[in-house]
């Protein structure tokens, strides 16, 4: 394990990351990326143009996270209309990138349905561009503003289910500042109590194959002083074992409407451990993941990536395609190789959803169900 300890409790805050930002330079609107494949080693900017670009970005992983996605595709359609492409293709287009993430085609459809309902009332196409990008900055700050709830509810549960206020939490994948226009979902609850001195340990999965949680999470941790220690993700059951996980916090890719949540394929077994070694397993996602649409676990579609993920071996980076990696080969050429990139835990697995809006436990549909009743978001309607 590589371990890092705090230099202090709380040091001076980093500056917020710019995961993702528009900007209206003289030759035309973009949509600004931090390249998320090339971190922790540099910090490195993408440019896009147009929407093959973010397609692309999207595919890649260099814009990922399920708030951040439904963020880059709302984007993407007023950089459509504001560049004069077909609106309705970009929208299915950056909808159809990738398949779990409910966030994705949520954030696309609120600035898509903004963009036609000023088309309808007759506002022309300026107005119309104009609208879509109104509606992918409202996500933008709602989704700060959900961050920050999140966080303030979450800490709230953890000291109520783990009296004694110093908490050893175990994440996997990246759910921080890189994956949100906030701080995050599960690891904005890890950091609020950090900040509050009640972090004692932050246990990272490395998070195979594309190392979310090495190159990200470990990233994030370090900017924010935070004592952490990464694990290998098949080390986690030794950790249980040792009695060294206070709690599990993770974010989601989609919730169903009986409350069976996709995230990041690890995050099954981990709930598993959790409920046979009694430890909290605890999903953070904003209302926007919520997918009333999908009625259980086995509805969600599960993105199959290429093998090359992991018959090669990319220092985390995404392979190239089909045709070839580019990495180092672990494995004897032609082996075949399964490499969904979420899974599925039911709800009974689950300790209780933090969202926005409160927390639920224990998560069942009803439960769910009265949560999206009482939320304002459009997400549920
Ligand atoms: C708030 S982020 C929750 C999830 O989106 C996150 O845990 C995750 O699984 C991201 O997967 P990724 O394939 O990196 O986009």
């Amino acid at each position: 394990m590589a371990d890092h300890d705090a230099h202090s409790t709380v040091g001076a805050e980093p500056p917020t990351l710019p995961s993702l930002r528009w900007e209206e330079p003289p030759e035309g609107p973009v949509l600004v990326l931090l390249d998320q494949t090339r971190l922790p080693v540099e910090e490195v900017e993408l440019v896009c143009t147009d929407v093959p670009a973010l397609v692309g970005a999207i595919q890649r992983l260099a814009v990922r996270g399920a708030p951040l996605l439904g963020i880059a595709g709302a984007y993407g359609v007023a950089l459509a209309a504001r560049r004069g492409f077909d609106v309705e293709e970009a929208a299915g287009q950056l909808a159809g990138a990738r398949p779990t993430a409910v966030n994705l085609g949520y954030g696309v459809r609120q600035a898509a349905g903004a963009y036609a309902a000023a088309r309808e009332k007759g506002l022309g196409e300026e107005g119309a561009a104009q609208a879509a990008l109104d509606a992918a900055r409202a996500l933008h700050r709602a989704d700060a503003l959900a961050s920050a709830a999140m966080a303030r509810h979450g800490l709230a549960l953890l000291d109520e289910l783990l009296p004694g206020g110093s908490h050893r939490v175990l994440t996997h994948c990246n759910t921080g500042a890189l994956v949100s226009g906030g701080e995050g979902t599960a690891f904005a609850v890890a950091l609020a109590a950090h900040r509050q001195g009640r972090l004692r340990r932050l246990w990272v999965d490395e998070t195979r194959p594309l190392l979310q949680g090495a190159r990200l999470t470990a990233y994030e941790a370090a900017r924010h002083s935070m004592a952490y220690t990464l694990l290998t993700d098949n080390a986690a059951g030794s950790l249980f074992a040792a009695g060294e996980v206070d709690a599990v916090l993770i974010g989601a890719d989609r919730i169903a409407a009986d409350g069976s949540v996709a995230n990041k394929v690890g995050s099954y077994p981990l709930a598993v451990l959790a409920k046979y070694h009694h430890v909290p397993f605890v999903v953070v996602a904003p209302l926007t993941t919520v997918d009333p649409a999908t009625p259980d676990g086995a509805a969600i579609e599960v993105e199959m990536r290429s093998g090359l993920e992991v018959t090669e071996f990319t220092g985390g980076l995404p392979a190239a395609g089909a045709e070839g990696g580019g990495g180092h080969a672990v494995a004897p050429l032609g082996t075949q190789a399964y490499n969904p990139a979420f899974d599925v835990t039911p709800p009974e697995l689950v300790t209780a959803l933090v969202t926005e809006e409160g927390v639920v436990s224990p998560v069942t549909g009803t439960a769910l169900a009265e949560l999206c009743a009482r939320s304002p978001r459009t997400a549920m309607s």
